[in-house]
């Protein structure tokens, strides 16, 4: 089965005055359509940047990206962009939802970018995500009126909207309680069955224990979680 996401020798270098950092150092992964991969690493290990990479928002300095066999970064912007909207779906650490909207608009945002037969229904599956994350008393809240966790809920259920073939997820349970946390795994356990992979960051071990697969990164290189070496390595 074609990867629906292929990482091939990936290096991201950050430069700052006179030093630099390897943010990402040779990282290479696949990603199967049925996949649930969970990274978690210490602080500044190259997480957020490789999900950034994986998703087109950050161009690497060396190595390809290919999502669903489409090498992102020999296409112009503007289909890049379309091949974002169209694959994949991002919660990212700040839930960065649009003030000016509610609850509902905010889901229904990726609507404005998606193929209008994908448009079909998308009220009610905003409708029924928001119910699955727990939020349908609040549909027409503006994000400033919500918690932190509930922006959090929100931005999760307009990245599952799409039904995208990758679900790009940077502590999506971060701000949230035990239970809610439990929701949106389980949910993303039902997208995940029904065709969508995860990649997910999370600090949350018991989390990774239950994904199809656990990596860790450790100075902007990706392990086998379990892998001594990696482990006993000083940080
Ligand atoms: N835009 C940037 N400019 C300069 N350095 C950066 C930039 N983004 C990240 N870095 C550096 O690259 C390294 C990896 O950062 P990254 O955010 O990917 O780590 P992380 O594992 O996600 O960390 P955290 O768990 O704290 O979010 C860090 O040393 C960070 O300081």
């Amino acid at each position: 089965m074609r990867a629906v996401l292929a990482l091939e020798s990936v290096s991201k270098v950050y430069r700052h005055g006179d030093g630099s950092v390897a943010a990402l150092d040779h990282v290479s992964l696949e990603v199967a359509p049925g996949d649930f991969v969970v990274i978690t690493g210490r602080s500044g290990s190259g997480k957020t940047t490789l999900l950034a990479v994986s998703g087109g928002l950050t161009r690497p300095d060396a190595g390809r990206v290919r999502v669903d066999g489409v090498d992102l970064w020999s296409l112009t912007d503007d289909r890049r962009t379309a091949l974002r909207a169209e694959k994949l779906g991002f919660v990212f650490q700040f839930a960065s939802l649009v003030p000016t909207l509610t609850v509902l608009e905010n889901v229904l945002l990726p609507t404005a970018f998606l193929p209008a037969r994908r448009t079909i229904g998308a009220r009610a599956r905003a409708l029924e995500l928001l119910e699955r994350v727990g939020l349908s008393d609040k549909v027409g809240s503006y994000p400033w009126q919500l918690s932190g966790g509930q922006q959090k809920r929100v931005a999760v259920a307009r990245a599952l909207l799409g039904r995208p073939a990758l679900l790009l997820a940077d502590e999506p349970t971060g701000d949230l309680d035990e239970e809610t946390e439990a929701d949106i795994v389980d949910l993303f356990r039902t997208c995940n069955a029904a065709g969508t992979a995860v990649l997910m960051v999370t600090h949350n071990t018991q989390l990774a224990a239950q994904a199809t697969r656990h990596l860790r990164m450790s100075r902007g290189r990706l392990h086998e979680a379990g892998d001594a070496e990696a482990r006993s390595r000083p940080a």
